[in-house]
């Protein structure tokens, strides 16, 4: 391209000469370094037109002799630019042709092809480029000449790269990721998956889990600066993992990437192509895993030995598989978001699923996907409820088999077992953890790095092939028979390298006394056993010492009440006998009033109408007589004392008002005499009458009201 405007003396007055369209952004960003680099000694002027940045920015600075552009951002400037004009175009060049030209671009393609003067040269880069003639025409090839570098290989893929799969159902997906970054901390890895919103929630959650090296993501929903960012942040990384969607796939030349771990089976052989295509680059060599369902293996690894990609089985020593779920749970209820990026991911796989179900069914069978399984692999402990996968069954008239998961769970159980005997196939490497990953058939001692507690909680973590519960004993046990190091704190720096503790950091972990006692353990279980049985004796006696007291002390209560009763009784008498001797007193009258009012256990008894029963049953009920009865009958004689001051005060003043009937008073004093005895008796009666109705009567609180309404009554009658 440079060579053809330099020799037609090509310059900035001449416009347009030469455009370069991609399909994604970072590939223009890449053609477009790699061309200021190339072409620094030549005069003509590039630019780069790419989504996602400022329009306006382009709009002023699109007039130049070499265009590099992705092809909506193109069309846009030539149908809204006045200023864009491709009159003199010499030369198109369409780098990763065959996307291009498919059916995402299609449209855009098509209108800017349309535009394009019809005398030029036309370039097509792929390494997937067919001979389809109707695309050529497209692009307007006329008497195409097909070249290409692996024409005469045995190979599609380059020799160089050494390719591979593991088996695993969606559900063991997660897990598998994890441990072979656990065990390729050392390595520059690129890791792909369907959908943008995979790429986000694995991102996210493995910056929370930190599986051990750099981690980063990159994908087609991000903003443009930080995909530029990222992607100049990946290619300076040594070691560290990418986690992309196909964005990443096509054309981008990442330097030294050793692996290419394809997480979801790529859609079709173009696309498994393209994406190990970023390892083993020109001379480099490089590795390639491919991560295949039980139910796709046998149609996939047909379809690729088929199309002349070399790929074989690779075996997983399964003891060296990290259970995560458990802390993928956990994360999703500590982090708000990840939950919801979760179900994302779960529905956005699903649709991509079905979709690459239209274009390949036997690899993509949508039969064979365990919902709940996979949803409990990221952290869902509720599938999300997705109509669009119902409706998608419904229409396609399709079953979900309903024992996928136990079978599929029990397969891969199987096949972790035997794969665990038998020797591995495959990769040769000098890293000793990424051996024992793949290769390793023997026990050997687990490497910590971190505090007893860290190492429990990891310990966990891994595959417990019988699905036994584990027991912290348990974990001990195989920590001890491990001969693992405990409470030696490793630092390690970016790069994976040792870092040596400074003093004050090894002073720090000094009190700690390191390793896990059982017997120590019981020890102390027991003793704790002992003084807790102690505790609860002394607890016991204690309870039983304070119910002794509180019946103590009713029972004091108790006698201290009748005993105030008798007092009363006793005072009652003696208040009688006072009215005796006050006979010779002016307080006759008073007297002879309170003999005159009603008796209020008649008013009572006529209103209740229970006489009767209570007095057949007096003796009885009086030996019952408890704490109620001696309150009333206190309140009784309360305001009964109170009527009778009343009455006495009244007596007084009207007896000064009537000291001139001095005559009449001492007739009514004579006659009160005589009738004192009989009267005395018949009150002594009512009360023994009333005692016993009262007694009878405890639980009715209406006899002193009665009473003192009785009294009332009578008073405001005489008054
Ligand atoms: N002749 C060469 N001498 C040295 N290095 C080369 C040469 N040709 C290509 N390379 C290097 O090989 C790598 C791949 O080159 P390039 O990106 O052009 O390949 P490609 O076929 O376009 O790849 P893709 O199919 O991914 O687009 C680059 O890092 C490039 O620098």
């Amino acid at each position: 391209m440079l060579e053809l405007l330099y020799l037609k003396n090509w310059n900035s007055i001449d416009g347009l000469g030469a455009l370069i369209i991609t399909p994604t952004r970072e590939l223009a960003y890449q053609i477009y370094e790699v061309l200021n680099k190339v072409g620094k000694h030549h005069s003509f002027s590039a630019g780069l037109v790419i989504g996602g940045k400022d329009l306006k920015f382009e709009w002023k600075r699109i007039r130049c002799n070499i265009l590099i552009c992705t092809p909506g951002r193109l069309l846009q400037h030539m149908t809204e630019n006045p200023d864009f004009s491709v009159e003199n175009l010499q030369m198109l060049v369409l780098d990763e042709a065959d996307l291009c030209l498919s059916l995402g671009f299609e449209d855009a393609m098509n209108d800017i092809l349309g535009e394009l003067p019809t005398e030029r040269q036309t370039l097509l880069f792929s390494a997937t480029q067919t001979r389809n003639l109707e695309n050529l025409v497209r692009a307007g090839c006329k008497n195409p000449i097909f070249c290409s570098v692996h024409e005469f290989s045995k190979t599609v893929t380059p020799k160089t790269l050494q390719e591979s799969y593991v088996v695993y159902s969606e559900s063991e997906k997660i897990n598998f990721l994890f441990s072979f970054l656990r065990h390729h901390k050392k390595k520059k890895i690129l890791v792909f998956v369907s959908t943008c919103k995979q790429v986000k929630f694995i991102f996210d959650l493995f910056t929370h889990l930190k599986p051990g090296l750099t981690v980063m993501a990159l994908h087609g929903n991000m903003n443009q600066l930080r995909r530029m960012a990222v992607f100049d942040e990946f290619c300076n990384k040594k070691r560290a993992v990418l986690f992309a969607t196909n964005v990443a796939s096509r054309g981008l030349d990442i330097p030294s990437v050793d692996w290419v771990l394809q997480l979801d089976c790529p859609e079709d052989i173009k696309t498994y192509i393209h994406r190990v295509g970023r390892t083993a680059r020109h001379t480099s060599t490089g590795e390639a895993l491919l991560v295949l369902t039980p139910s796709q293996e046998e149609p996939m690894v047909n379809t690729l030995k088929a199309n002349n990609i070399p790929i074989e089985k690779i075996i997983v020593n399964a003891r060296e598989l990290i259970d995560i779920r458990a802390a993928v749970e956990s994360n999703l209820s500590k982090f708000t978001g990840l939950k919801d990026e979760a179900e994302r991911a779960f529905k956005n796989y699903i649709k991509n699923f079905c979709y690459n179900f239209m274009k390949n069914k036997k690899v993509f069978d949508v039969t064979s996907l365990d919902l709940d399984a996979y949803a409990r692999s990221l952290g869902l402990t509720v599938t999300p409820k997705y109509s669009f996968f119902k409706r998608f069954l419904l229409k396609n008239s399709l079953k979900m088999k309903n024992d996928t998961s136990a079978t599929d769970l029990k397969a891969s159980g199987k096949r972790i077992k035997n794969t665990a005997k038998t020797s591995s196939l495959g990769v040769t490497e000098d890293d000793d953890s990424e051996d024992e990953f793949l290769h390793r058939s023997e026990s050997q001692p687990v490497k910590t790095d971190g505090n007893p507690e860290d190492i429990l909680k990891d310990y966990s973590l891994y595959i417990n092939p019988s699905k036994e519960v584990l027991s912290k004993s348990y974990i001990a046990n195989k920590l001890q028979k491990k001969n693992v190091e405990l409470n030696k704190r490793v630092v390690f720096d970016d790069e994976g390298n040792l870092l040596k503790l400074n003093k004050n950091e090894e002073d720090s972990l000094e009190g700690i006394k390191p390793g896990i006692s059982l017997v120590e353990r019981q020890q102390f279980l027991k003793a704790q056993d002992v003084e807790d049985k102690k505790q609860n004796t002394l607890r016991i006696k204690e309870m039983h010492r304070l119910e002794k007291e509180k019946l103590k002390a009713l029972k004091q209560k108790l006698k201290n009440k009748v005993d105030d009763e008798d007092m009363l009784e006793e005072r009652d008498e003696d208040y009688d006998d006072d009215d005796e001797d006050d006979e010779n007193e002016d307080s006759s009258f008073t007297n002879q009033i309170i003999n005159d009012l009603p008796d209020p256990d008649k008013i009572y008894d006529n209103k209740s109408g229970s006489s009767s029963s209570s007095d057949s049953d007096s003796e009885e009920e009086e030996e019952q007589f408890d704490e109620s009865s001696i309150e009333l009958n206190k309140k009784k004689r309360k305001d009964k004392k109170e009527v009778i001051e009343e009455v006495a005060i009244k007596n007084k003043n009207r007896d000064k008002v009537n000291e001139g009937n001095s005559t009449e008073n001492m007739e009514k004093k004579t006659k009160s005499k005589q009738n004192f005895s009989g009267k005395r008796k018949a009150k002594e009666e009512a009360k023994a009458a009333k005692k016993a109705k009262l007694s009878a009567e405890n639980d009715f609180g209406s006899i002193s009201c009665s009473e003192k309404e009785s009294l009332a009554l009578y008073l405001l009658q005489n008054t």
